[in-house]
């Protein structure tokens, strides 16, 4: 297999933008954005503003004549945008293309391998990343540890040494667990306590580090996901949860979870990936789900007057 020269970002959001520059302007490595008609012309005309710094960078037009294929394709695109940036990226994806998916949820790399093979497709989470977009200005603290693999990685496929070998030299701080479906269903549970939780009370990581009944409607989502785990396979247990703390007391107090800063921008929520995902499994499951069920009201609720500011 080839060294990776060519990389492409699908989604140069908060995660996107900051993996990004790990990318630009490297010697040896092609540096290119998804971004076709609209979106390409007010990239071009606005460029980025990440930690203060303004970028610019190369775009990749879906309607381009003659579409160069990408050895690495990092989606780090919204749930709801994913099946729009499927058929954008589609062009880019060859023979020789993996794609790495960063995105938040359980669903994103199953539909990544239904649309381009499962072959092609490694598993992927950002723990620990404080990201903030608000349109073309992102600013993010820490980049954390990003995991990533196929889902069984006791032994590393040919794939995950490429990409391995990619990251070592651009300096991206990673880890390849042995099991991924574990740290991806982990991860969930993380997302639909702190990005939840935090949208609904208003505040960032601080809130949840500071006061008790904060953290535990943090705790009281995630325990919902743990029993759905008892039923599914995964089986996370109460050490997850004090996982997650360990993480959440080195969080930057002001910095806020996704969710919340997606309401602050007037922007679509990912609830529907979240409690929305977790009610439809409790049903399907036997596993009740009041917590997420309040909460999937809540935030649409939220979210819809955020939406019409
Ligand atoms: N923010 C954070 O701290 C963290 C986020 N995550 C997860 O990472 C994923 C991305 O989140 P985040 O970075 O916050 O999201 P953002 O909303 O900041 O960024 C998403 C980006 O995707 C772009 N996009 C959407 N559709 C397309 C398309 N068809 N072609 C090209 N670009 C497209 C959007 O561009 P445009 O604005 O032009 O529409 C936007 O810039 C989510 O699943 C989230 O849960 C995970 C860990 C931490
Ligand atoms: C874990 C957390 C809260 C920060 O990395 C996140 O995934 C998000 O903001 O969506």
């Amino acid at each position: 297999m080839q060294p990776i020269q060519e990389v492409m970002v699908v989604g140069l959001g908060a995660i996107g933008g900051a993996y990004a520059l790990k990318f630009f302007n490297k010697l040896g490595i092609t540096l290119r954005v998804l971004a076709g008609g609209e979106r390409k012309k007010r990239y071009e005309a606005q460029g980025f503003h990440i930690n203060d710094t303004p970028y610019q960078f190369r775009y990749a037009d879906p309607a381009e004549p003659q579409p160069t294929p990408a050895q690495l394709i990092i989606v780090a695109v919204k749930d709801y945008g994913l099946q729009e940036a499927i058929t954008e990226m589609a062009p880019f994806v060859g023979g020789d293309t993996l794609i790495l998916s960063l995105m938040n949820g359980i669903t994103s790399e199953e539909r990544l391998g239904e649309a381009f093979g499962a072959d092609k497709v490694l598993y992927g989470i950002c723990m620990g990343l404080d990201g903030f977009r608000d349109g073309n200005v992102i600013r993010f603290q820490r980049y954390g540890t990003m995991s990533f693999g196929k889902a069984d990685n006791t032994q590393w496929s040919p794939e995950v040494e490429r990409v391995a070998s990619l990251f070592d030299q651009m300096d991206i701080v990673y880890q390849v667990p042995q099991n991924m479906l574990y740290e991806l269903w982990y991860k969930f549970m993380v997302n639909v306590g702190i990005n939840q939780a935090s949208a609904l009370v208003g505040e960032g990581f601080g809130a949840f580090q500071k006061i008790s009944e904060a953290h535990q409607l943090m705790q009281d989502a995630m325990k919902e996901v743990l029993q759905i785990t008892q039923k599914n396979g995964v089986k996370l247990t109460p050490a997850d949860l004090e996982k997650w703390d360990a993480v959440l007391v080195n969080m930057p107090p002001e910095s806020r979870p996704s969710m919340l800063n997606d309401l602050e921008s007037g922007r679509q929520t990912e609830v529907e990936m979240l409690a929305g995902t977790v009610c439809r499994l409790g049903k399907a499951l036997g596993v009740p789900t009041p917590v997420n069920q309040v909460l999937y009201q809540a935030i649409r609720a939220k979210e819809q007057v955020a939406m019409k500011r």
